[in-house]
This record gives structure tokens, sequence and C-alpha cells, in this order.
């Protein structure tokens, strides 16, 4: 069975972090292990505290981790202190592991800062040149470019600003744009384009978390990064097209819903 790390943060609704991670890794047949970055109070309605884990019990987390098992992939959430960032970064030169998706969280739907903004420019010098593919969203990319985002042509210019910064392959996520819900891909060479039509739904919640946890899965199923983006994409529009409306705000997507159906466990 191949086995897929998630370094992120806990998220005690279900609905993102660690535990969106977790259930994408099961749904794939994939064997999940967690390390946990910090401890968010959060639900559908916001995050409320946050409690950062201790660099040095972040590092012998991963130690115990990489020093016992093969690990076929790695996804990198929440990260939320500039020594956080520079322990993982430390860790993951000493193991080196190849398939690594960083999602850049930086700040919650309900616009809670993740990322502590000192931290961005860490994150970038750290963390980008480790991973095969980083996947910010609109407004990431726009902190980590400074540049405004609103239509595809922008979308492409910020990948390739952000491709230049280090990074080996760029897939920016268009679940920001008003109109349909194209994620672009940059490889440093060419774009490529996994669209969608936008689903009127507000249950959004771990849409993020969700897509990079399945593109790990699928690198570590040994698909290459195209396809792996691209079953990932499919992954995560049928999470959203059966989301689920738990909590007051902005609920989660669902995880199991093929193979709930499947099993006939739901009509
Ligand atoms: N309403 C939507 N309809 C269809 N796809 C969506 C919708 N919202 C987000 N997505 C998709 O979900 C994934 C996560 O995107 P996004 O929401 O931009 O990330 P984040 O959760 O980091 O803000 C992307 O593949 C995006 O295209
Ligand atoms: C612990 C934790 N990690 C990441 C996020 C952000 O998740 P994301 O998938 O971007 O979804 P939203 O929160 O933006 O809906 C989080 N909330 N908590």
């Amino acid at each position: 069975m191949k086995k897929v790390l998630t370094i992120a943060g806990s998220d005690c609704s279900g609905g993102a972090g660690i535990q969106a991670d977790l259930k994408t890794f099961s749904a794939h047949g994939v064997f999940g292990m967690s390390v946990i970055t910090a401890v968010t109070a959060q639900n559908t309605q916001g995050v409320f505290a946050v409690q950062d884990i201790s660099r040095e019990v972040i590092a012998k987390q991963i130690k115990a981790i990489f020093d016992d098992i093969e690990v076929d992939g790695v996804k990198i959430g929440m990260v939320s202190q500039v020594e956080i960032i520079q322990t993982i970064a430390e860790e993951l030169r000493r193991y080196q592991p190849q398939m690594v998706v960083l999602d850049p969280v930086m700040v919650s739907k309900s616009g809670y800062h993740l990322l502590n903004q000192k931290a961005e420019t860490t994150l970038v010098k750290e963390l980008l040149p480790l991973a095969l593919v980083v996947t910010p969203n609109i407004p990431e990319a726009e902190v980590i470019t400074s540049l405004r985002i609103k239509t595809i042509p922008e979308m492409e210019e910020a990948a390739r600003e952000i491709y230049q910064m280090g990074a080996k392959n760029v897939l920016l996520k268009g679940g920001h744009l008003e109109e349909d819900s194209i994620d672009v891909l940059y490889d440093g060479q060419e774009f490529s384009y996994y669209p969608s039509p936008r689903i009127a739904t507000k249950n959004t919640h771990g849409t993020g978390c969700t897509l990079s946890s399945a593109i790990a899965s699928n690198l570590a199923l040994g698909h290459d990064l195209k396809e792996a983006i691209a079953l990932a994409k499919d992954y995560i529009t049928v999470a959203i097209e059966h989301s689920l409306a738990i909590g007051k705000g902005v609920g989660p997507t669902h995880h199991f819903y093929t193979l709930y159906k499947k099993a006939g466990l739901i009509e």
C-alpha cells in the first residue's frame, strides 16, 4: 500500500486541514500519516484560536515517520511561523522526499490569517524549491507575486512569476474566479488547463486542502503530474457537487460520495 504524509494543521470541525487530508488519502486507497503543525479551534463559521506545535515536536514527528516508514508522497498545508517553516525545510532536506505538494495556506475562507505575514517570504524561500508542485489559490498568488489576478491571462502571468521564484511546477487554482473554476498549471514550458463549471454551493470549506492531498495521493500511486492533477480535479469536483450542509456556515466537501454510491450506501 502506498503511504502518504500530510504536514499541516488540525481543523477540529473536520472540513479542512489534517482531517480533510486524511479523508482524502483514505478515499484514494493510500495509507495516510500526519505531522501536526498547529491545532486550530474552527468550524464552518470561523477560526477562533490557533496553538502552534513546538518546532522540536514537529521535527520529532517527521523523524519518527521517515526513520521508520517509506513515504511515497507528501502534502504540506498550514505552517504558521518562520521557525516552523525552517524546521520542516531542514527535515525535508535531510530525508529528500520527491513527491511533495505544497499548498501555501495563508488565509482561511472566513478571513483568518493561518500564516503569520512575516512568514510569507520564508515559505517561498524555504519550501517552494523542495516541492514538485505548489498550489496557491488566487489570493495567495496575489500575495506571493504582488500582482492583481482576475482573468486567465493574469493567472498565467502570476504562475510564470512563481515559477521564476524557484517552483518546479505551479498550479494556480481558480476557485476564486467569478465564472468557471479553471485551474492553470505552468511547468516552465507550457500551460495546462483544468476547467470545471462553477458549482453553485456555499459549502466549499477545505477545497484547497482536499485538492492538494488528492494530487499527493495520485503522485504516490504512480501517476505523472498532469494525470495526478486531472484526477484530483475530478475528485474535488464530485466532492463539491455533493458537499455537505453541515454547520451554520461554509460546510465541508463530501470525500466518499463515489465510494458510498458504489457500495449502495446512498441513492
Ligand atoms: N464553486 C466551485 N465550483 C467548482 N470548483 C470549485 C469551486 N470552488 C473551488 N473549486 C475548485 O476547488 C479547488 C480548490 O480551489 P480554491 O477554492 O481556489 O482553493 P482554496 O480552498 O485554497 O481557496 C480548485 O480545483 C477549484 O477549481
Ligand atoms: C488547519 C487548516 N488548514 C488549512 C485551512 C485552509 O483550508 P482551505 O482548503 O484553503 O479551505 P478554507 O478554510 O479556505 O475553506 C484551514 N481552514 N484550516
